[in-house]
């Protein structure tokens, strides 16, 4: 017999517990006895246990013998693990029980009927919510933490070599994770969650799921939990709010992914062996030569790729018997029993929306507002306890769902009234971080000229990829979305142009699940018929205003002069227009981006009964947003609050549940005189411009702050980023400089008027001797000989008298391994204490970016190139003069790669100022090469 005290079951009848115990264990082997004889037909249910609890269809002796058919176990009595099989639950079983597991038994028959085990969460019994969702605490969190141990990981490249990028995205990846991780710790440890709510087994989730069942009938039970449902009065709220909400987390992975471009960039060696590996297998699968080939003389190839609904695909791989079927992703079931709440008008609400439309369209076709007509109707508008009254909103649904007329961002309840049968399924915010890592981690493989857009989305320029690979650009684009649906299992569409506009509407074009190259010859036909209103140019109310003076489509609109759209929409949007109905699109591809604002808002739960709550909240709001600030690094100078109050006219409960409803929206902006990033200094602007606006709490429906104006932590804004590093050596880079064919004057426009004397007459007799010191600088060198700027006059030395601490990346590089040394310096702005540097002179060693080793140089010069700064002359100087001198050195390996990354960036940036720096420059290296070698070096083009 098995004892207690050996912690065995005890079969025993002295006590209940055992007399319990030893029933237990008969009915279990009562039930092993039936699985024997059973016929096994499959093992679906390997490892699952069930129990049923009250009425279900099936009964429970029907899936008890469905349990034992498809290998799994059933328990007449509850144990821990297991699911708990319901129907409906009487509300006293409720109240006193964790409905985490608490399943319909349609999880066992329709997983029966798809052959595998379904996702139980899809069946939840207590999951609806009354609107919309409820925060659920600590979940999110949960699945970030989990990310970390889990980070995808990266393919092998080439033969199992990896390369510097893919060893560094491992890195980036688990860095990312770890931010976004921190993010949700820093702002939890800040405002110290109530560990009892959070942990507590019915949380509001369930607590408002409870009034979805339709068990909750009674009113006061209603009340009494719509009652306790969190606001932003608690003091918990805002890390909730932020831990659940959808578009925060887009947000954070569209940042993230931004990030992880940059630093791609920054961190890696451009080199891509995986391209070989594209080029192998391309040429393998090719039938017949290439007719695709590029002819680059047209330019630039921009491809746009999106994963096809992204969020649904996501969801799908766990749920394949929906593929093919309308599906959504939401919060909300849908068709489940919600509660009607006092006070709400949906039909005002809609109405006033609606008018304040009217008045926009008015406002944009030219008409005063008085003039302005609009339909005053009732509506026949579902409550919201009528399954057509639902107004959680679609995060994403599939083009099956699109079929039916549902879009994006529909409300639920509209959306069920065009499809009843629309099949929903929940977020899954793990499994877009890991497919979203995969889509960039692919494309990283082949190329780093990378725009990120978005998780799912992002523009990538191919041209050098296709050129250096000789492949075509279908073949790529089909080899490509092959790799990523079997790595991700998630269908994506690629669209390719000659610029930014083409590729994205050349996407559009190709969705779902395809790709079309708008070649040059097709732009024209293609543009005609594009909808004005999907040029990424033109927003709601251009779109309204175009129509209003009868213009619809590209081709209409291309009858208009560039004048009259001048005239019509002001000379910026009238010339935007104008470009873009003909496809034509100058903005250069951004790969290096840089964050202009800060900001946190929040619009949903807002409800405070007194000044006193409101006050606290902007407190609480000012610390995410300094704990924002903290993690992108940056302080700011201008603060901006934004209150969302309720119009006057508006019901005051609104049709969405804590939604924010009919509001008006006030900004208040305050300067400071100096950047920060001091929450003490934010939360007191903050509340003093509340203050000044004397708004009654109770009418406050949303709230957010923004910083703008931003600077870097300790890092001011640097001007010639070359010349600062070297400033100290500033005698000798004016003599270089004056011995440089670099014209004194800023504007790289104007060739310079004579060519070094690198001419056939510097024969190579004159080839000066390989030595340390750099040839240019030897006045007796033919290298040395050079002409007056264009201006005649001689350069003048730099003006900087004292260095300025620049990029902190830029810092750490330099004092490592160099001849600079760190002295405490100390950022007026911030209390931080950074390094000063210094050059040390030592007249006989090198000086300025002769005395970097190479790796230096490059992380330097991909430093200036992205600085976004005018290039001075000084700093062309030095570099033409470390290219020379690496001529000199023979050292031709090293000089071509860095030639071609500044041909590529010099290119990409698209400026005429930096197209002249790299024309100066190379014009140096190659009357160099001619002094060397007797020939120029061979650039390919
Ligand atoms: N306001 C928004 C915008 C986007 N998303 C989420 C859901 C989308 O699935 C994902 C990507 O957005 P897209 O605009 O790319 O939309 P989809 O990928 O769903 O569809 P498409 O195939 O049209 O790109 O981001 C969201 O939840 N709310």
């Amino acid at each position: 017999m098995w004892r207690r005290d050996n912690k065995f079951p005890d079969n025993g009848f002295e006590q209940w517990g055992g007399y319990m115990q030893a029933k237990i264990n008969k009915l279990e082997e009562q039930f092993s006895s039936r699985a024997g004889n059973e016929a096994k037909e499959s093992n679906i249910f390997n490892g699952v246990s069930i129990y049923v609890n009250g009425f279900t269809v099936p009964s429970a002796d029907e899936l008890k013998v469905l349990m034992v058919r498809h290998g799994g176990v059933y328990h007449t009595y509850q144990k821990n693990n297991d699911y708990i099989i319901a129907s409906n639950l009487p509300d006293t079983k409720v109240k006193n029980m964790s409905l985490a597991r608490v399943v319909k038994p349609e999880w066992i028959t329709d997983s029966i009927k798809s052959n595998h085990l379904l996702d139980y969460r899809e069946y939840l019994l207590y999951r609806n919510s009354i609107t919309q969702p409820q925060l659920n605490f600590a979940k999110v969190s949960k699945t970030l933490n989990s990310l970390v141990e889990n980070a995808p990981q990266l393919k092998q490249t080439v033969s199992g070599k990896e390369n510097d990028i893919s060893n560094f995205m491992k890195k980036e990846e688990k860095e990312i994770d770890q931010f976004m991780v921190s993010e949700v710790k820093m702002s939890n440890d800040i405002k110290q969650p109530d560990k009892s709510f959070s942990n507590s087994k019915v949380n509001n989730q369930s607590k408002v799921d409870d009034i979805d069942s339709a068990k909750f009938k009674n009113i006061n039970d209603i009340n009494k939990i719509i009652q306790t449902t969190k606001t932003a009065a608690d003091p918990n709220f805002i890390s909730e709010f932020y831990n659940n909400s959808r578009l925060h987390h887009i947000s954070q992975l569209g940042a993230c992914f931004k990030q992880y471009v940059n630093d791609l960039r920054e961190k890696t060696d451009f080199l891509f062996p995986s391209r070989a590996w594209l080029k192998e297998e391309i040429f393998k699968s090719r039938k017949q030569a290439n007719l695709s080939q590029l002819n680059f003389e047209n330019g630039k190839v921009i491809m746009h790729i999106d994963m096809d609904c992204f969020f649904v695909s996501v969801g799908l791989r766990n749920r394949p018997e929906l593929r093919g079927k309308p599906v959504a992703v939401t919060h909300s079931k849908g068709g489940q029993f919600r509660t009607k709440r006092s006070g709400v008008d949906r039909n005002t609400e809609f109405q006033l929306y609606r008018q304040r439309q009217a008045k926009q369209i008015g406002k944009a076709a030219g008409i005063p507002e008085e003039e302005v007509e609009f339909e005053s109707r009732v509506d026949n508008i579902a409550d919201e306890d009528d399954k057509y009254g639902c107004m959680s909103e679609i995060a994403s649904c599939s083009y099956e769902a699109r079929a039916k007329g549902i879009s994006n961002g529909m409300f639920m309840g509209a959306a069920l009234k065009l499809c009843p049968d629309l099949q929903t399924i929940s977020y899954d915010f793990e499994g877009y971080k890991e497919v979203a890592f995969t889509l960039y981690n692919t494309i990283a493989q082949y190329t780093l000229d990378i725009e990120a857009v978005s998780c799912d989305e992002m523009y990538v320029d191919c041209t050098e990829l296709l050129k250096d690979t000789g492949i075509g650009v279908q073949e790529f684009a089909t080899f490509l979305r092959t790799e990523i649906k079997s790595k991700t299992g998630c269908p994506c569409s690629t669209g390719f142009g000659g610029n930014r506009l083409q590729a994205r509407l050349a996407t559009k074009h190709a969705k779902p699940d395809g790709q079309f190259f708008l070649i040059v010859e097709l732009v024209e036909d293609f543009m005609f018929n594009i909808k004005l209103k999907d040029l990424p140019g033109v927003g709601r109310q251009t779109a309204q205003k175009l129509e209003s003076i009868g213009h619809q489509t590209c081709g209409s609109l291309q009858s208009l002069s560039l004048a009259i759209l001048q005239n019509h929409f002001g000379n910026k949007t009238g010339a935007l227009l104008f470009d873009q109905c003909r496809g034509r699109d100058t903005t250069p591809l951004t790969f290096f981006t840089v964050r202009k604002s800060v900001s946190a808002e929040v619009n949903y739960g807002i409800r405070f009964e007194n000044n006193n709550q409101c006050i606290e909240f902007l407190k609480q709001l000012s610390v995410e947003v300094q704990t924002r600030m903290q993690q992108y690094k940056v302080l700011g100078k201008c603060i901006t609050l934004k209150l969302m109050v309720r119009a006057e006219e508006a019901p005051v409960e609104t049709a969405k549940f804590m939604g924010h409803g009919f509001c008006n929206v006030i900004n208040k902006s305050t300067s400071l005189n100096n950047a920060t990033n001091d929450v003490e200094v934010i939360t007191k602007e903050v509340i003093s411009l509340w203050k000044k606006q004397n708004i009654d709490p109770k009418e406050m429906r949303g709230v957010g702050i923004q910083i703008t104006k931003l600077d870097t932590v300790n890092n001011k804004p640097i001007k010639g980023t070359l010349s600062k590093f070297l400033v100290n050596v500033k005698t000798k880079t004016e003599e270089k400089c004056n011995s440089l064919n670099i014209p004194e004057s800023v504007d790289f426009k104007s060739k310079p008027e004579c060519k070094p004397d690198f001419s056939t007459k510097n024969s190579s007799k004159t080839t000066p001797k390989k030595t340390k010191s750099i040839a240019i600088a030897k006045q007796k060198s033919p290298v040395t000989v050079f002409p007056k700027s264009p201006s005649g006059k001689r350069g003048r030395p730099p003006k900087v008298a004292k260095i300025q601490v620049p990029s902190r990346n830029l810092l750490k590089t330099f004092i490592k391994g160099s001849n600079i040394k760190d002295t405490p310096y100390k950022n007026p702005m911030v209390n931080t204490v950074m390094p000063e540097i210094e050059i040390v002179k030592k007249e006989e060693k090198p000086q300025g970016l002769l005395s970097l080793p190479w790796e230096k140089i490059r992380e330097l010069l991909r430093a200036w190139l992205d600085s976004g700064q005018t290039p001075l002359p000084c700093d062309v100087g030095m570099v033409t003069e470390y290219m020379c001198e690496m001529v000199v050195n023979k050292n031709i390996d090293k000089l071509y790669i860095l030639i071609k990354f500044l041909r590529r960036r010099t290119s990409e940036i698209g400026s005429d100022d930096w197209k002249e720096v790299y024309k100066i420059i190379i014009e140096n290296v190659q009357n160099a090469m001619i002094a060397v070698y007797g020939k120029p070096l061979f650039l390919g083009d």
